[in-house]
């Protein structure tokens, strides 16, 4: 079982799990619509005793009025057969209309649960679990159990007593006979369960691959540009139709596996039924059995026949239904590894100064044998803004995705104001840290809906600030200015227009800290240099921490920091940095464009607007 939100999913060679006892947990969803259910049961239980009672009714009308001739007779209990036909018609439509409407909630109730769990897991665990998998548990694999718990349930129960029932009557009727057909049973068992066993396998697999299709369909659909531009359409086809085969061959193993056992299923009923035809017949013969009770012996017999045609399907049914408990469970039983501490605290807003702190700071990304950053110390004094430099994947976005605590320090801590962040509340530590990241996320939502996602009760003045502030007022001219429904993940909108939402996203929370992750790097140079004279503003009372690229940028920071080798090696400003640290100079002048930004390179005063530098 997946435990800590580092786990991936499952391993596809070892079907190690519980699968009934996790269909068996999801009971409690079963629990509100339990009067419902019973009514079912009730309602199909009475359709199949008006069933069952038919026969009954035939052995008195073929050993009564037909025997004797007797018209009236005839009539009044072919009356009473069609009686019972039509109740039972009633009573399966009765059922049929209730049972969709419950196991549809049901459904809804553990989907809205799934991705409420979801939304609570680490940011490690959605690095490790592929989107499709995720998306084809909430989809697919709740479909299957919505189909077992409106059918396959209700008729392994309703089938199970029709069989236990019918075979009773049966050696009433006709004791000998009556055993030999409950003797039927046992080759039945024998061959349901090693179904059952081959079943699971199969279906588990058949899950997992269906989640690698949904996988791929994803990154492709998320990667269309790159894949057109480097001409990967073929390639990418190949691995998608290779990933389809697959797919389409364990399908196959499942339908023939079924085709299979349908057929031994059928045999067994129909050889016990020639059986009892021949004993039957012969039994009549010797007076010991009248026609009658033969006709009703063997109408009964026939009512077998369904129960163990179905037996097959209501298996694989459950099975599916099982390992979809199994792999929505895998999810549900991951618990967050970031959740708030029984005793954390909430900050209030205007009690914050701001002041951040980073005490021997060290982070190893899970399942990584090399730490990210080690023993960093680093203080933003309240209102100070310091900008983070270093290399090409030295850290700096794992340093600062550890202020929102996307990530927890594996050593040392992190304070404001003197708190330990993970004694915060989560919701109060997220809505003191205003994050802007290099790619932002915008959701298929409209755009004020968006802007207003960590403030949704900002108000138009607020809103309109927030946007002047990032220079975003062209959402006004959007067809349907703030009410404009973006395109899935705001593609419809432009890098630097979407980095400029996601900045006026930040600033409209009144940050106590504010983390910026690159967040001008798509912008032109005179929109740059715009949003930046504006964050000025912003950043001149706030608690900040920017990862910066280009020299420009670093002009909006009172202090920069160096980070090499997972510590901040350098404090100081700009000018005392290029000064006096040979690393810092070589990262500025590595770029060529570096000097002409800088002036020269022992320039203090590096130009907004200047020429993007590459630290590495
Ligand atoms: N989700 C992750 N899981 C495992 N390792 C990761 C993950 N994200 C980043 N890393 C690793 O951590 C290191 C630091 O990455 P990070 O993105 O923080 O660097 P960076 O300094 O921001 O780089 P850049 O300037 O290119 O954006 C890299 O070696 C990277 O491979």
């Amino acid at each position: 079982m997946a435990a800590g939100s580092g786990g991936g999913p499952a391993d596809r060679g070892e079907i190690r799990r519980h699968p009934l006892r996790n269909l068996w947990r999801l009971r409690r969803y079963l629990r509100p619509h339990a009067v419902e259910f019973g009514w079912l049961m009730l309602a199909g239980l009475a359709a199949t005793g008006a069933g069952i009672a038919v026969p009954l009714v035939a052995q008195r009308v073929v050993d009564g009025p037909v025997a004797r001739r007797d018209l009236t007779g005839l009539f009044l209990l072919a009356g009473l057969a069609l009686l019972l036909g039509l109740a039972e018609a009633l009573l399966i439509f009765i059922r049929r209309w209730v049972q969709s409407s419950s196991s549809v909630a049901m459904e809804a109730a553990i989907r809205t649960d799934v991705y409420a769990h979801l939304q609570g897991l680490s940011a490690s665990f959605h690095d490790r679990w592929p989107s499709g998998q995720l998306l084809s548990r909430i989809t697919s694999d709740l479909s299957v159990l919505r189909r077992f718990l409106s059918f396959g349930l209700f008729f392994l129960v309703l089938n199970l007593v029709t069989y236990l029932v019918v075979v009773v009557l049966l050696i009433r009727l006709h004791p000998a006979l009556g055993m030999l057909v409950a003797a039927s049973a046992v080759p039945l068992f024998l061959i349901a369960r090693r179904f059952g066993r081959h079943y699971h396998v199969a279906s588990r697999r058949m899950q997992d691959q269906q989640g690698d299709v949904a996988t791929l369909v994803e990154e492709t659909a998320q990667g269309l540009r790159t894949m057109k531009a480097y001409g990967r359409g073929p390639q990418l086809a190949a691995r998608f139709a290779a990933s389809t085969e697959a797919l389409h061959d364990t399908g196959i193993g499942k339908g023939r596996l079924l085709a299979r056992t349908s057929a031994l299923l059928d045999l067994v009923p129909n050889l016990t039924l020639g059986t009892v035809l021949v004993a039957g017949a012969a039994a009549v013969a010797g007076g010991r059995l009248t026609i009658g009770q033969l006709v009703a012996f063997v109408s009964l017999q026939l009512m077998l026949i369904w129960p163990v045609q179905s037996l097959g399907w209501i298996i694989a049914n459950g099975q599916e239904a099982a390992t979809a408990a199994d792999r929505i469970q895998e999810v549900l039983d991951t618990r967050p590894a970031i959740a708030d501490r029984p005793v954390a605290i909430a900050l209030v807003r205007s009690t914050v100064r701001g002041r951040l702190r980073f005490e021997g700071v060290g982070f190893r990304y899970p399942g990584s044998a090399v730490p990210v950053l080690r023993g960093l110390d680093l203080t933003v004094e309240p209102g100070e803004t310091v900008a983070v430099v270093g290399a090409t994947g030295s850290g700096k976005s794992t340093l600062l995705s550890l202020v929102p605590r996307l990530h927890d320090v594996s050593a040392g801590r992190i304070t404001l104001d003197g708190h330990d962040l993970r004694a915060l509340r989560l919701a109060s530590l997220r809505g003191l840290v205003g994050v802007a990241f290099e790619e932002p996320t915008l959701f298929s939502m409209s755009v004020w809906e968006n802007l207003t996602l960590g403030r949704p009760d900002a108000g138009e003045d607020e809103v309109r600030a927030a946007l002047a502030l990032a220079q975003a007022e062209f959402a006004y001219d959007l067809p349907w200015g703030l009410r404009t429904r973006l395109g899935e993940q705001g593609l419809s909108l432009s890098g630097g227009q979407r980095q400029r939402l996601a900045l006026a996203r930040a600033v409209l929370i009144r940050p106590a800290v504010l983390v910026l992750d690159d967040p001008l790097s798509a912008l032109d140079v005179h929109t740059e240099a715009l949003v930046e004279s504006a964050l000025k503003r912003v950043l001149r009372n706030t608690t900040a921490l920017l990862v910066v690229h280009r020299p420009s940028t670093i002009a909006l920071a009172d202090r920069v920091a160096l980070l090499e080798h997972g510590r901040i090696t350098a404090v100081g400003t700009h000018t005392e940095l290029l000064a006096g640290v040979p690393t810092y100079r070589g990262l500025l002048s590595a770029e060529p464009a570096a000097a002409s930004i800088a002036g020269t390179p022992t320039s203090t005063d590096p130009t907004p607007g200047g020429s993007p530098l590459v630290l590495s």
